[in-house]
């Protein structure tokens, strides 16, 4: 079984559990009224169209292919930094066996910032949008990897009705087309191949031909200096999601503008 097949099932397991403590009707209580989640400064979605190329910063304590990434791990600190550093969006990775991350780090992160959240997990579940509604994201990521064509749908259908936007993430061409075909309108290449853990920025240089220019396009995965961001640029790459090199670098802010070319 591979690390992600791996992951997947630990998680559906945990998700019964789930839903058996807090029963659909009763997290359904505890969402925010969707007013708020439509204000103009939540919108995941116009928060990538800025002009020029945009940053999601992302916050993990730990991966399966990194360990430990943040060992004195405290994720209100790292969206005030990020915050500071003028990142468009957070990804708050929830994950809790494999990433070390849980929903309370997105409530957290949500009572800390108005920036966009984005809950990044492995959902297959509607439960699970009620979940990251409920714990304060504005948009949340879909994994074509691990999800049939009608699954695909349906969620993407069901975080549209929350007032979710959703970042579709693909690895091959045959995952783009199916994002596409299922009306996905933000397109995320990751590098990162999640089955071997193999990073590869030609990932989005290869793909991103696949990916009509209506569309919003995130590079995802293993961005680490200036260089690899004038790559992404020259690929219609409208956004990039870093988590490692900004978490180890010690001062955010500086790598931010370091990225972004001075
Ligand atoms: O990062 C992993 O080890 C991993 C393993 C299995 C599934 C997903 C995994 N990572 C999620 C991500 O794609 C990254 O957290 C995200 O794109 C940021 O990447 P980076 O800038 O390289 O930290």
């Amino acid at each position: 079984m591979n690390i992600l097949d791996e992951i997947v099932a630990h998680k559906k397991k945990d998700l019964e559990e789930r839903k058996a403590t807090l029963p659909l009707a009763e997290l359904e209580k505890r969402m925010p009224p969707l007013s708020e989640r439509r204000s103009f400064s939540r919108s995941f979605s116009r928060s990538l169209k800025k002009d020029g190329l945009a940053i999601i910063g992302e916050i993990k304590k730990a991966s399966p292919s990194r360990g430990i990434i943040v060992p004195d791990f405290d994720p209100v600190d790292l969206a005030l930094e990020y915050e500071e550093a003028g990142v468009v969006a957070i990804s708050v990775l929830t994950e809790e066996r494999y990433f070390q991350g849980s929903l309370g780090d997105l409530l957290m992160v949500r009572w800390a910032t108005s920036k966009p959240l984005l809950r990044k997990d492995f959902l297959f579940d509607e439960y699970q949008l009620y979940e990251a509604r409920a714990y304060g994201a504005d948009a949340i990521l879909l994994i074509v990897a691990i999800l049939e064509e009608r699954k695909l749908i349906s969620l993407l259908e069901k975080a549209q009705v929350l007032g979710l936007d959703a970042l579709v993430e693909v690895h091959s061409r045959g995952e783009v087309e199916q994002a596409l075909s299922c009306g996905a309108t933000i397109i995320g290449i990751n590098n990162r191949d999640l089955k071997t853990f193999q990073v590869d920025l030609k990932t989005t240089a290869e793909l991103s031909q696949f990916v009509p220019q209506d569309k919003i396009l995130v590079s995802e995965s293993g961005i680490n200096n200036a260089e690899d961001v004038r790559f992404m640029r020259e690929y219609g790459v409208k956004a990039i999601l870093v988590g490692e090199s900004l978490l180890r670098s010690g001062d955010i802010k500086g790598k931010v503008k370091e990225l972004l070319g001075g």
